[in-house]
């Protein structure tokens, strides 16, 4: 079984809380943690990189360049040709310089690396300039360093974190190493799983050091990574009547395609009964593309009144537009009481008439950083900067569950409670993926979950679902290209 802290994310003040009670508590002194963070790494690359045996090794001026010194002096004792560039001269005491003391005592030359000095012939470069202690954009030299490295068209493993990417936020304040590998120590931090940290960090592998589970145990962590899920098999006696009543509300003139792959996505992941209010002229296609979908006329809020009393769960947005008839619908709908999911322009409006949720009524909210921002009353900028803060002060400040969607997609819930999910690729960012994860949350509301419980379900379920249909390439993936390994992961057939 897995451990559970290896799921269990943390900011960095935890990791550093961390390392001390490594430190104090169990009596690991921090250059022992140093040397093993540096075997570990190196374990991983000898793993990753069974060829390689020239490295250049770029260390900073913290612990995070100690890490890079200890590696190393172990690839030189193991026959490696090892290249040390250092930002700065050796100076102080501390474990960092006593590591570079080590490392040329036994016979490692340590060089000072001055902009504009080619980079040693390499075929891997190890990142050890900043780990968890980045406090700024990387300056001259470090950020000619950094480039030249990303540049030089070999292997990079990360120490920690790659240089650059602040590793509470998942956000890049300026240049930052993209690696192909980030070997973390002692705790996952939570901003390697966000935002522009999978541009960065290429795989992500946890080293615990040989700490005892103890150390995890007593910390409570900040945020977890969904794990894969699916829903229970159906009992044998099912019936329709049992598994919800999806309506789906949206579709303006010239968005009918929005309306269908919500409504489509409501049906594979399992709902009861799907109907969509829409604008008449959309009802022909509708019928004949997805006859499943039960496709009503919707002039205004009196033709919704009726759908809303069948319906169990609403799907508000996609399509929707602001304007007079949207408007209308949206307001008749979010009176309604019943479960909700809001996207796309649902969500424009409530950014324009802001309201609290009923804290009994499930609803989740699906914005991306923009939505989010208007939501917020902020630019998409500040979103960037700290999705975990976004994220949360939306949940609180609408009492909704809420999915801040983007590379890593977040999920919290009022109280501070936080997912982050760790798949999904860049060929779903492409039109109708949103449409689609509306519907699949929709529908598992509408067969029996909580918000929190759809919304991290629905989430992962749509992010996997993307991974499975992108090994036929990402460029060219399709919302619908989805649905088939959906209902595949829904049911279990596909780990
Ligand atoms: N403690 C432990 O038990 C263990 C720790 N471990 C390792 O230690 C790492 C944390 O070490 P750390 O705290 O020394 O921080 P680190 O990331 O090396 O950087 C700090 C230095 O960089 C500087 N600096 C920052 N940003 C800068 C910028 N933009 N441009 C220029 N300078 C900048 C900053 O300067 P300052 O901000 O103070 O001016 C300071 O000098 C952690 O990630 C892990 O790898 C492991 O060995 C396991 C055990
Ligand atoms: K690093």
């Amino acid at each position: 079984m897995t451990a559970p802290h290896r799921h269990a994310l943390y900011t960095v003040a935890q990791v550093r809380a961390l390392d001390r009670a490594a430190i104090d508590g169990l009596g690991i002194p921090g250059y022992e943690l140093m040397r093993r963070a540096a075997a570990a790494a190196f374990a991983a690359l000898r793993r990753h990189w069974p060829q390689v045996r020239r490295i250049a090794v770029h260390c900073g001026p913290g612990n995070n360049g100690g890490d890079g010194f200890l590696l190393a002096l172990q690839a030189h004792e193991a026959g490696f040709e090892v290249r040390v560039l250092a930002l700065a001269d050796a100076s102080g005491e501390g474990d960092a310089a006593r590591a570079r003391a080590a490392c040329e005592r036994g016979g490692v030359a340590v060089r000072r690396w001055r902009e504009g000095e080619p980079l040693p012939e390499a075929e891997l470069h190890v990142d050890a300039l900043y780990g968890t202690g980045l406090s700024r954009p990387p300056g001259a030299p470090a950020s000619a360093l950094i480039e030249a490295i990303n540049a030089s068209g070999v292997p990079i493993l990360a120490l920690d974190v790659p240089s650059g990417l602040d590793a509470d936020t998942g956000h890049c304040p300026g240049v930052a190493v993209r690696a192909d590998l980030t070997v973390s120590f002692i705790g996952a931090k939570r901003g390697l799983h966000t935002g522009q940290a999978p541009a960065c960090t290429g795989r992500v592998e946890l080293a615990t050091l040989g700490l005892p589970e103890t150390l995890w145990q007593a910390a409570v962590p900040d945020a977890h990574l969904l794990q894969p899920a699916t829903l229970p098999p159906r009992p044998r006696d099912a019936h329709k009547g049992r598994s919800g009543h999806v309506l789906v509300i949206g579709g303006d003139h010239g968005t009918a395609g929005a309306i269908r792959l919500c409504g489509e996505a409501a049906l594979r992941a399992g709902a009861g009964l799907v109907s969509v209010a829409t604008r008449a002229g959309h009802l022909p296609a509708l019928n004949a593309a997805r006859p499943e979908l039960m496709a009503h006329a919707a002039d205004g809020p009196q033709a919704l009144e009726p759908l809303l009393a069948r319906a169990t769960v609403l799907a508000v947005g996609p399509g929707l537009g602001q304007g007079a008839w949207g408007h209308a619908l949206w307001l008749t709908a979010l009176d309604a009481s019943l479960p909700l999911v809001l996207d796309a322009d649902g969500l424009n409006l409530l950014a324009r008439e802001p309201r609290r949720f009923q804290h009994d009524r499930p609803v989740v909210l699906t914005p991306h950083p923009g939505e989010a921002a208007r939501l917020l009353g902020c630019d998409t900028a500040t979103v960037g900067r700290d999705r975990f803060a976004a994220a949360r002060s939306l949940a609180d400040h609408f009492g909704a569950v809420v999915v801040l969607k983007g590379a890593g997609s977040l999920i919290a819930a009022p109280g501070g409670r936080l997912d982050v999910c760790p798949w999904g690729n860049p060929g779903m960012a492409s039109g109708g993926m949103g449409d689609l994860l509306t519907g699949i949350i929709a529908a598992l509301l509408a067969q029996g979950c909580s918000a929190w419980q759809a919304a991290g379900l629905g989430v992962g379920l749509h992010a996997r679902a993307g991974d499975r249909a992108a090994r036929e390439g990402e460029r060219g993936l399709l919302a619908g290209d989805l649905l088939a390994p959906l209902r595949r992961l829904l049911n279990g057939l596909d780990a």
